[in-house]
């Protein structure tokens, strides 16, 4: 079953077969029965607050904390059981995209998606949003390059693969393209379903018209065929396969 279909406020290319979407769509329900009963003074930003308990804590300044930035740990978000409202600070991928971007030619790569202004260390820029699946779709599916896979390794060494689809349904978070120097980061994000989204943040500051790229491969994998662009000066001069890998 799939949750809620909603539509992506963002400008988007004409003429792409995509349907844009808000947030990821679940194949596979497992919804979470962890909640707060946080009032609205407490904001869910430290200790007292269940959901932060979960993950320690996620967001300072309304910004992702440098462990998680650094690939350590994922997000734990407040989620619609909570007792707090929308306002609380533990719930900052559910504020939709950031209006900071731009989706413009990145030349030879297609697509890609530029910065409109300054853009903090650790901000939120989008989700990765598709069509979530722990089936392994890279194997029904000829066209990878809008298929990411997220490994995460459990608190009891356990390995899980989560598969998302951007192919059909997506956002503003398809059109990033890689870079082997990047200024994004992946980081697993968890509040309506075991399952984890994908978040992109900053991983550096971002300065107005730079071009917001991330590592298509977290770890030294195989490399594709196709060359890389990125132009930058620790270019591996292949696409990375696409695995990404988390925590
Ligand atoms: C997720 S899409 C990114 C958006 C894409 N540029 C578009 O126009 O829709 C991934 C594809 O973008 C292209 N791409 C992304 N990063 C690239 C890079 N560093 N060098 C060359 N092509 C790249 C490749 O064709 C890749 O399969």
């Amino acid at each position: 079953m799939m949750s809620g279909l909603m539509i992506d406020p963002y400008d988007h290319p004409d003429g792409v077969d995509c349907v844009y979407i808000a947030t990821s769509m679940y194949h596979d329900d497992e919804v979470f029965t962890v909640t707060c009963d946080c009032d609205g003074d407490a904001q869910c930003t430290g200790s007292s607050c269940t959901c932060v308990c979960t993950s320690n804590v996620n967001y300072e300044e309304g910004k992702l904390v440098e462990d998680k930035l650094n690939g350590r740990g994922s997000v734990f978000e407040c989620n619609e059981t909570c007792r707090c409202d929308f306002s609380c600070k533990n719930r900052e991928s559910q504020k939709g995209p950031s209006r900071d971007l731009e989706i413009a030619s990145s030349g030879a790569k297609g697509y890609g998606v530029f910065a409109r202004r300054h853009i903090l260390r650790g901000s939120f820029i989008c989700e990765y949003a598709g069509e979530i699946s722990l089936q392994n779709i890279r194997d029904k599916t000829s066209d990878w390059r809008y298929v990411i896979t997220l490994n995460e390794t459990m608190a009891d060494g356990s390995t899980t693969n989560t598969f998302i689809d951007a192919t059909k349904f997506g956002n503003v978070g398809r059109y990033l393209n890689h870079s082997c120097d990047p200024n994004c980061v992946l980081v697993p994000v968890r509040y309506d379903n075991v399952t984890p989204k994908v978040g992109i943040f900053a991983a550096r500051d971002i300065v107005e018209g730079e071009e917001l790229c991330y590592v298509y491969a977290q770890h030294d994998g195989d490399l594709s065929d196709t060359p890389c662009l990125c132009g930058s000066d620790t270019c591996k001069k292949f696409l990375p396969l696409g695995c990404y890998k988390g925590s």
